[in-house]
């Protein structure tokens, strides 16, 4: 039986991006960008002459676990501390504890039109039988809403974003109660699927992203590094 109207759409879109991450990066991705342990690729599309390249990013970060990373990525509480190109984003209905409905106004990126984002986002844990740390993932999904009605002259983006987290305990001593941050590291992977809505220049529009998504990812990251420092480590 359901637990809410977009139940079967989540467990569907979870599905498929848990049978997608696993895939290898085939030929027809580029790698964009390579920082440290981070690794951007991208592959070319365009829809109807409106660019919707996929993103796929590899990163590592040492000190944290994947719930923690999950855990600051999904809460809503956190997301203008660390997100430089939103406007605004506001909880519009909690369908269950672990599946709200964000409406964000992002940024505006002159000269094209400002745009707006409604989806629902849920963070899962998906305990694997094997002893090792559970794998933990946030998906956001664009969803129409009442309650984000599509007013000109914003756009609405399409957006199909996942973070999946799994957590590395590197030398673990006897008893877990002796782990420490230097022990742990959180490998992500964070697939975006972004259309911009509305035709912009490809060439601004990939130059936007090229820039984006790594420095965003990359404030993400340092900001739960900085948040989880001196805490009891969330596994
Ligand atoms: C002319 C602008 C067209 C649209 C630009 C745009 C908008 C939103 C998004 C986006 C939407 C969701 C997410 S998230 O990971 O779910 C976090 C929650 O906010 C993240 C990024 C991406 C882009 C694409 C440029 C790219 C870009 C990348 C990272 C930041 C800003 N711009």
């Amino acid at each position: 039986n359901r637990k809410h109207r977009l139940a079967y759409d989540v467990e569907r879109v979870v599905q498929e991006h848990l049978t997608y991450v696993r895939e290898e990066i085939s030929d027809g991705w580029d790698l964009i960008h390579q920082e440290g342990e981070m690794k951007v690729y991208r592959r070319e599309v365009e829809e109807n002459g409106i660019v919707v390249d996929p993103l796929k990013i590899f990163h590592s970060i040492k000190g944290v676990t994947g719930h923690e990373i999950c855990h600051y990525f999904w809460d809503y509480r956190y997301r203008m501390e660390w997100e430089t190109t939103l406007d605004s984003t506001k909880i519009i209905e909690v369908l269950e504890p672990d599946t709200v409905i964000f409406f964000q106004m992002h940024k505006r990126v002159w000269p094209a039109a400002q745009r707006d984002s409604c989806f629902w986002s849920h963070i899962r844990c998906i305990s694997n039988s094997e002893e090792d740390q559970p794998t933990w993932l946030v998906v956001n999904y664009t969803t129409p809403h009442h309650l984000a009605p599509i007013k000109s002259p914003h756009v609405r983006l399409v957006a199909n974003v996942a973070l999946i987290c799994e957590t590395i305990i590197n030398e673990p001593p006897l008893n877990i109660q002796d782990i420490k941050r230097e022990n742990i590291e959180c490998k992500l992977t964070y697939v975006a699927f972004v259309n911009p809505g509305g035709w912009v220049p490809s060439a601004a529009l990939r130059s936007v992203a090229k820039r984006e998504y790594p420095r965003f990812l990359k404030r993400f990251t340092s900001y739960v590094l900085e948040q989880t420092r001196d805490k009891p480590i969330l596994f």
